[in-house]
């Protein structure tokens, strides 16, 4: 097990009191393994990838644990982490444009995060290496000397996922990484990411709001709602025998490619509020199976079938 996120609470902290962003959140990650987290927009998933990184603001407050390797980096301070950092877990990000320095050349941004790792690194080597990366994510290694600025969307995306690699992280935590770019580029970039993914035997969290995108990479997939980790399966059971209502609307909701049936169905209500989250399950006031239980008391993990389900219907299936 490479990674183990144990009991996992973040809040931060604002005028009116604490928005409650991710509760009592449980996951293990196997080496080599790619788990999807999905969820609506504001349900916690980029707070608990870069809680992993300890890049959230200020204003969070992490509590639990993160084991990587058995280490509890959740109590590294900021020089510890930056050890960790890029060597041993990066991070894709969303929006190149705006995680690339568009004023330092390709180059140089590689130059930075190898030697920031091994500062006596010959350059020669460095830029070897960065060579040699780029043009396993379909990036002709000439193109070093140009800045960002001067990519397009998906090559620039190519950089980034590149420039998370360089250093052969055991885990890349990829934030929504095609979310800015045309369907057929996310296809491309989706492949690259797994190509290298698989090559360099790395695991991977794939944090996203589209259950399509990870269909074909995840091995299991999370699926959070309101600060909650709602579902937690293998990607088929996820798909085909989904358990907690929630997931089994967000199924319904994509939208669906045959011509005829082309209705986008979407789940009425919204997200609760965070800050004075609900006393029970936070998907009840949505949910069309919901019992006064529901209302009341936040439901444990059930386990059925080999999937961790949040929900009060599996009460006398088995804890
Ligand atoms: N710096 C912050 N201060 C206060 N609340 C925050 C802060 N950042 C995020 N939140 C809140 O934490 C909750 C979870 O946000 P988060 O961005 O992790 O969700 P998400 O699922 O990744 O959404 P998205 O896909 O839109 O990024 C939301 O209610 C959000 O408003």
């Amino acid at each position: 097990m490479i990674l183990q996120i144990k009991n996992l609470n973040i809040n931060y902290e604002v005028r009116n009191g604490f928005v409650n962003a991710v509760q009592d959140v449980n996951i293990t990650l196997s080496e080599n393994e790619t788990l999807g987290l999905v969820g609506e927009s504001g349900c916690g998933k980029s707070t608990l990838g870069k809680s992993l990184l300890k890049i959230l603001p200020k204003n969070a407050k992490i509590d639990g644990e993160i084991l990587f390797k058995n280490k509890n980096i959740a109590k590294y301070n900021e020089k510890e982490m930056r050890k960790i950092r890029g060597k041993h877990i990066s991070m894709i990000f969303q929006d190149p444009m705006t995680s690339l320095n568009p004023i330092m050349k390709v180059k140089d941004l590689f130059l930075e995060t190898i030697k920031s790792h091994y500062p006596d690194i010959p350059e020669e080597e460095a830029l070897e290496m960065s060579g040699k990366i780029l043009s396993d994510v379909g990036i002709d290694p000439i193109r070093m000397n140009e800045y960002s600025f001067q990519f397009s969307g998906g090559m620039r995306q190519r950089v980034m996922i590149a420039l998370s690699l360089v250093l052969k992280p055991e885990i890349v935590i990829a934030d929504e990484p095609t979310t800015s770019l045309d369907v057929i580029v996310q296809a491309q970039i989706m492949t690259v990411l797994k190509k290298l993914k698989d090559e360099h035997r790395m695991s991977m969290i794939l944090i996203t709001h589209d259950l399509g995108v990870v269909a074909e990479l995840a091995d299991r997939i999370g699926v959070m709602y309101a600060g909650h980790l709602v579902e937690l399966s293998t990607a088929e059971k996820i798909y085909y025998e989904p358990k907690h209502p929630y997931t089994q609307a967000l199924l319904k909701s994509i939208p669906n490619t045959n011509i005829e049936d082309r209705e986008l169905r979407y789940i009425p209500g919204d997200l609760p509020n965070l800050v004075k989250p609900p006393k029970g399950c936070r998907f009840a006031s949505r949910c069309p199976y919901a019992k006064s239980i529901c209302h009341e008391q936040i439901p444990p993990d059930f386990e059925v079938e080999g999937t961790k389900v949040k929900c009060w219907l599996y009460e006398k299936v088995k804890v």
